[in-house]
């Protein structure tokens, strides 16, 4: 089972839905995780069940990013507006950066999103489980 982190921007949270309704069969076996809103939404829209933290620009970015610090977030799938200013810009580079420091998986569009669940479905990531159980030595 991967924790993975769902996030999407206000343009970007129909995708969000859309994209967990589609997929709910392959989410359902793992840990979600997501900010408030992107949270509040899967939860109306599907069966899913997700933990939910702070909205994004309240420090949502930011608690998510505490988590993959601590390695403790195996996926993030972040649906980004590239084309609107967000306030907290700083958590949104930070979030992304910590998932470089930390090699974890990250995708911030659908046409990424699509092939990481094929991935989760054949099991491609179970390289992180691997990784979580050495670190918990
Ligand atoms: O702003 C976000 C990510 O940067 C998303 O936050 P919400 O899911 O609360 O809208």
């Amino acid at each position: 089972m991967m924790k993975i982190a769902l996030i999407a921007h206000d343009k970007k949270k129909e995708d969000m839905i859309r994209f967990t309704i589609a997929y709910e069969h392959v989410l359902k076996e793992h840990e979600l995780f997501a900010t408030g809103t992107t949270g509040k939404l899967i939860k109306e829209a599907t069966k899913l069940s997700v933990h939910r933290f702070k909205s994004g620009p309240l420090g949502g970015d930011q608690q998510i990013g505490a988590l993959i610090a601590d390695n403790e977030m195996d996926m993030v799938i972040f649906f980004r507006d590239p084309l609107t200013a967000q306030p907290h810009e700083p958590d949104i580079t930070a979030l992304m950066r910590l998932c470089d420091v930390y090699q974890i998986p990250l995708a911030t569009n659908i046409a990424g999103a699509e092939i990481f669940i094929h991935g989760l479905e054949r099991g491609d990531f179970k390289w992180r489980e691997i990784v979580r159980a050495k670190e918990d030595e």
